[in-house]
């Protein structure tokens, strides 16, 4: 494992791109290292995708410009983090309930069902990114862990538990995720967080519809991830044709787990209301058609990491019965998935 944490070091300093990653319960680190510093636009060739929320420019470290690695994951000491946050402060507590609010008002009037609304943390600390990355690896075992590299994009960090879409042959694997509370063994779901995840489910399954002959759908169950819980459907089907798994995976993104239902409208309403650039949180990466399988997942409980500051990204779903308060509280515990990890 030494030998592939030297290698990012190395990139890193000649400002080189790179990926490094772990599937979802994988003892395995993979990566790519590409061997120039070309900003190469997706479309279609295989390698690892990066795409953001709403940009149609998504970008690739192509199979063809990269060396690829592989090495076990080797367990280290994992010591919790002395990082300590301050309270947030009221004023943007507020701003993020008024957001809240807003959405409620636009669910109401009938402008949409659901949305998705987010708010991104600035915090002013320089931390190791390969200490930090290995600590995420051994606290997220089930989730995609990700360090991403590249010098005209920056550096991405992030644990999340939503695949976007699995391909192997014909046969498409995807989830319907969402709903959130912190997990404990007794945890009920109420019936807000149970119509949020249903919004997701029957998107999904009425977007693929066209692409796929049949589809299967499992009961919606609770997902542990890190300290919090979601409600989770799997869902499979067969393409109909492999041709199409970029169109379906247009088709797919962004899904109401971060963006809302109708899309366009909730969109629309993300775009104007939030006040920032999401960039590449809530976006999707993973990998590309590598060995006949597409293994995507949604950017998610991730970080933005400049010099001298990181920038956290959290959001949560939307309907007419939200709580403002409770919404903000939500986002709070979704930031603590990264906060325990920095070094
Ligand atoms: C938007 C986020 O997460 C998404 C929103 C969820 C929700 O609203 O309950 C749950 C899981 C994710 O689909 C995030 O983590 O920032």
């Amino acid at each position: 494992m030494q030998g592939i944490l030297d290698k990012i070091d190395t990139q890193y300093q000649s400002k080189l791109p790179f990926v490094i990653y772990a599937a979802p319960n994988s003892e395995t680190l993979q990566a790519f290292f590409q061997r120039n510093a070309v900003l190469e636009s997706f479309f279609g060739q295989s390698g690892f995708v990066f795409a953001p929320f709403s940009n149609s420019e998504k970008y690739i470290l192509s199979e063809k410009q990269c060396d690829f690695f592989e090495a076990i994951i080797k367990e280290k000491n994992n010591t919790d983090s002395t990082f300590e946050k301050e309270e947030t402060d009221p004023l943007v507590k507020n701003d993020f309930e008024d957001l809240v609010k807003r959405s409620v008002d636009a669910i109401l009037e009938g402008q949409f069902q659901k949305v998705v609304v987010s708010r991104k943390v600035n915090l002013a600390v320089s931390i190791n990114f390969k200490n930090t990355f290995l600590k995420l690896v051994m606290q997220y075992k089930t989730a995609f862990r990700y360090l991403f590299f590249h010098p005209e994009i920056g550096m991405w960090m992030g644990a999340t538990p939503e695949q976007l879409l699995k391909i192997e042959g014909t046969t498409i694997n995807t989830v319907a995720l969402a709903g959130t509370q912190l997990y404990n063994d007794t945890l009920v779901w109420e019936a807000k967080e149970i119509q949020e995840q249903q919004f997701v489910t029957d998107f999904i399954t009425n977007e693929i519809k066209p692409f796929v002959e049949e589809i299967k759908l499992s009961e919606p169950y609770t997902a542990k991830a890190g300290t919090l819980a979601h409600i989770k459907t799997n869902i499979e089907a067969t393409l109909i044709n492999r041709e199409l798994a970029k169109e379906l995976l247009y088709k797919m993104h962004p899904t109401p787990a971060v963006c809302g239902l109708p899309k366009k409208e909730a969109m629309e309403f993300v775009l104007k209301e939030e006040g920032y650039d999401r960039k590449f949180y809530s976006g999707f990466l993973g990998e590309w058609n590598r060995n006949e399988t597409s293994n995507l997942f949604v950017n998610l409980r991730c970080m933005e990491i400049e010099e001298k500051q990181i920038n956290l990204y959290v959001g949560c779903g939307i309907t007419k019965d939200s709580i403002p308060e409770k919404e903000f509280y939500e986002t709070e515990n979704k930031l603590a998935t990264m906060l325990k990890i920095i070094n």
